[in-house]
């Protein structure tokens, strides 16, 4: 390419476009779309990131060449490059936002890099003769000329030297040096007996080399620790020609602990209908979209492996997506257990250095199976057969930041342009997927029975409000619930607790005058947190000591408020001594790998009862957990969002399917104070069509989605009065372009009104079809460059997830 179009790596509106640049000579076919490069911009000419979106075809006025290549090869593919194009369209986010969330942190340009020599044939002089001393250590390409850029990336791919990104975690990424025999096993021996008795050493390296060491190598440290062959001698058979030394990539491995081998299931009629249709779909190679629509611990995996096992075999790649965090380890594993190091992980659990090594296994093909949190889904494969998107409804899909792009749409996008099947799974399919199959939009699958039909848990409901303070065993236990732990704790069966809450204890308010201690920065109380004994803001990160005495009126009657998993923890340890509790929340989660610990403790039965927040509702596959109990069933329907109720109903039936998924049947008890609510009777029967139909005539009435699309236009400003009045000119702009047929909300203060001192704002639309709505949109992000100049935020957020 001798001329490119590069998008610059400036966050801003005006620069939100190519920008034409000239390409050296030397470099022009080293550089191709997706390639990273060092441009001068702006009247100081500063060197910033650029990625190639294009070649241009005519050169610009005042055109300038880039500075750099980056990466030696593109990194990203084409199909990312373009499909960047579209995120930011739809989301109306910058396109360079889009590129940036494309890839792994490790390669953001601020890492430093150094060159390291990896073969014999070159030099630390040679290098240093070339490059200069300083360049070795920390490599800054703006300060190379493109002749020596030239030199760099032919050494580069004549695998004499190599790019090293010092991430954090740089330690435990190494190269590794191995050993390859050169001469047949024949040669070996003849040499052997040709040698004198004294060269016992050798002698040893031989035999090993004849009957041990085999094509694929041997790690040298190994031959050295474990053979006891000195280094001495290994050079020396390098000089006789016997061997030789290869510096191989050893990746980090994310995973902490070796996956037994499974096989497959047959599967059940249900479960082959599904099959039969997604392989279909795979092998002639068809965008469709199913929607796998199975009760909890009908086999959904299963369906989700046979089907990746069809695409990998027609020579294709599959991208797996699972909620963040609690299941991704566990899903993880199963899928390693049947396709073994074809998988990468891809989740937030992983350091920079992990992450960036399992990108560069897909990047180069080695791994063909991709699993993985939201931003897997630009996993950079080639050549996909299927997608997967698990528990499909699940709201950490959505990114709640710039862009703000749906997982599942990426996905579906995605899976057009590869011409492969996308199937979303769930046992409580979102309401907008399971509309669409009405619409023949998506094909529904359904598989209505439990996998070797077990049958569903009966699920009772307790009613909080009848039960007296007194009455009950504790302050948050209902006698029912601690009856039933007693039951099976004493039949060494397994409990699974559910909370919907984090920290110890909500608020702290005042007895005497009730003031409620409140973050500095913004709109909300602080939570009390025992493991660091402090308070805490969970949205600023504010911190700090717990009061004594009220800050209001100097009364020492403080009193805390709500209950957090350490106090359950502690209501237990009360009520059932002998019982092993395993807490998992936020705070015992933090570590990495903890979740993967702490699950594998209770698989174990190192722990009779495992208590947590919403993290453990999904995904948990024991076969010992015969009940399951839901303290607080009312936390997510007192939201004023509208998919409150959806929300608690999935909670609830999620987590119900925990119980009973092997041969003992299982219990569920759902504590509450709304027991005649709807979410609530309908996750009792677990029946997800008949909680559909329900809410889906309430959103007709209430004109919200999936009968309703919406748009979300959030302000803020450091004062309230400018951010009211934002608000008002960004309405003024909007009204005139809709049809009378949209609805339009507000402006009206955020339900957290006041975060970091900030005051937000926010102004709903609601519409079924709006032809200038885009146009109108992308205007006043246009715009808001000149508003943020003047401290102001404009957030465009379509179809949000929380809308308050
Ligand atoms: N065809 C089959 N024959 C026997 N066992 C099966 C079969 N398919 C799945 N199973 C087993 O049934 C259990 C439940 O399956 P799985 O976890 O895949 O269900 P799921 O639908 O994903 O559940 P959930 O939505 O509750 O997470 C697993 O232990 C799995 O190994
Ligand atoms: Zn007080
Ligand atoms: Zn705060």
């Amino acid at each position: 390419m001798k001329l490119v179009q590069v998008i610059v790596d400036v966050t801003a509106m005006q620069t939100d476009t190519p920008y034409t640049y000239g390409v050296p000579i030397e470099l022009q076919d080293q550089i191709d779309v997706g390639s990273r490069l060092l441009v001068p911009f702006g009247k100081s000419n500063r060197p910033i990131q650029a990625f190639v979106i294009s070649e241009a075809q005519e050169a610009v006025e005042q055109m300038k060449d880039i500075i750099a290549i980056l990466d030696n090869k593109p990194t990203l593919t084409p199909e990312l490059v373009q499909l960047s194009k579209w995120i930011s369209e739809e989301t109306f986010a910058f396109r360079i936002s889009c590129l940036n969330a494309m890839l792994p942190n490790a390669l953001k340009v601020t890492t430093k890099r150094s060159i390291k020599i990896i073969s014999d044939e070159v030099t630390t002089e040679q290098l240093i003769e070339i490059f200069g001393q300083e360049q070795m250590q920390d490599l800054r390409p703006a300060d190379l000329s493109a002749k020596q850029q030239r030199q760099l990336n032919d050494l580069i791919a004549n695998d004499q030297v190599e790019l090293i990104y010092h991430t954090n975690d740089e330690a435990r990424s190494q190269k590794v040096t191995k050993i390859y025999p050169l001469l047949t096993t024949e040669k070996f021996r003849e040499i052997s007996e040709s040698l004198a008795k004294s060269k016992k050493v050798q002698i040893r390296l031989l035999d090993l080399l004849q009957n041990t060491i085999t094509e694929d190598g041997i790690e040298q440290v190994e031959l050295v620790n474990q053979f006891n062959i000195g280094r001495s001698t290994i050079n020396t058979a390098v000089d006789k020609g016997w061997i030789e030394k290869r510096s191989i990539e050893k990746y980090r491995d994310p995973f902490s602990s070796p996956v037994e081998p499974d096989e497959k299931f047959v599967l059940n009629d249900e479960q082959q209908v599904a099959y039969d249709d997604i392989s279909t779909s795979v092998d002639q190679r068809q965008s469709d979209v199913f929607l796998l629509e199975g009760v909890t611990g009908s086999g959904k995996t299963e369906v989700y492996l046979q089907s990746i096992e069809t695409a990998l075999q027609s020579g294709r790649t599959a991208l797996m997506l699972v909620p963040e965090i609690s299941l991704t380890p566990l899903m993880v594993n199963r899928v390693r257990a049947r396709f073994g190091n074809e998988v990468a992980a891809l989740h937030s659990g992983l350091s920079d250095g992990e992450k960036f090594d399992e990108w560069r296994r897909i990047d180069c093909g080695e791994a063909k199976v991709v699993v993985g949190a939201r931003s897997a889904v630009f996993a950079p494969l080639t050549n996909i057969g299927i997608i997967i998107v698990d528990e499909e409804h699940s709201s950490t899909y959505k990114q709640e930041d710039n862009p703000r792009y749906h997982a599942r749409d990426v996905a579906i996008k995605r899976a057009q342009t590869f011409n492969c099947p996308v199937v979303l799974g769930s046992a409580t399919p979102s309401l907008e997927s399971r509309a669409r199959c009405e619409k023949g939009l998506i094909k529904l699958l359904t598989l209505t029975k439990r996998s070797q039909e077990q049958s569903l848990p009966e699920v009772k409901i307790v009613d909080m409000r009848n039960v007296s303070a007194r009455s009950r065993s504790s302050e948050n236990f209902s006698n029912q619930l601690v009856e039933a732990i007693q039951d099976k704790l004493n039949r060494k069966e397994q409990v699974v607790l559910l909370l919907n809450r984090r920290g110890f204890s909500s608020f702290v308010m005042c007895r005497s005058c009730g003031f409620v201690l409140k973050c500095p920065n913004c709109d909300i109380s602080l939570t009390l947190h025992m493991d660091s004994h402090s308070m805490r803001c969970h949205y600023c990160g504010h911190e700090e000591a717990i009061p004594q005495t009220c800050a209001n009126c100097g009364s020492n009657k403080i009193r805390f408020y709500g209950v957090g998993t350490e106090k359950i923890e502690k209501e237990l340890n009360q009520l059932f001594p002998e019982a092993g509790v395993i807490r998992m929340d936020v705070d015992t989660t933090r570590r990495k790998g903890a979740h993967e610990k702490l699950l594998a403790r209770f698989g174990n039965h190192e722990g009779d009862i495992l208590l947590g927040t919403q993290m453990i509702a999904k995904g948990l596959d024991f076969p010992d957990v015969t009940l399951v109990g839901v303290l607080n069933a009312d936390t997510a329907l007192e939201l004023p969002d509208f998919r409150a109720s959806e929300r608690t109903f999935q909670l609830l039936t999620q987590v119900s399917g925990r119980a009973g998924r092997a041969d003992k049947t299982g219990e569920v008890y759902i504590q509450t104070y709304n027991p005649e609510h709807y979410a609530i009777k309908l996750a009792q029967k677990q029946d997800y069509e008949d909680f559909y139909h329900k809410e889906m005539y309430l959103r007709n009435l209430g004109k919200y989605a999936p009968f309703y699309y919406s748009v979300q236009i959030t302000i803020d400003h450091q004062d309230e009065k400018m951010a009211v009045k934002k608000a008002y000119e960004v309405l003024n702009d909007l009204q005139p372009n809709l049809s009378k047929n949209a609805i339009v909300l507000g402006p009206s203060p955020k339900a957290i009104a006041r975060i970091k001192q900030r005051y937000f704002y926010q102004i709903v639309v609601k519409y079924k079809r709006e032809t200038n709505l885009k146009k109108v949109l992308q205007n006043i992000r246009s715009e808001s460059q000149d508003d943020y100049r003047k401290g102001y935020n404009i957030n465009i957020d379509v179809e949000p997830q929380n809308f308050v």
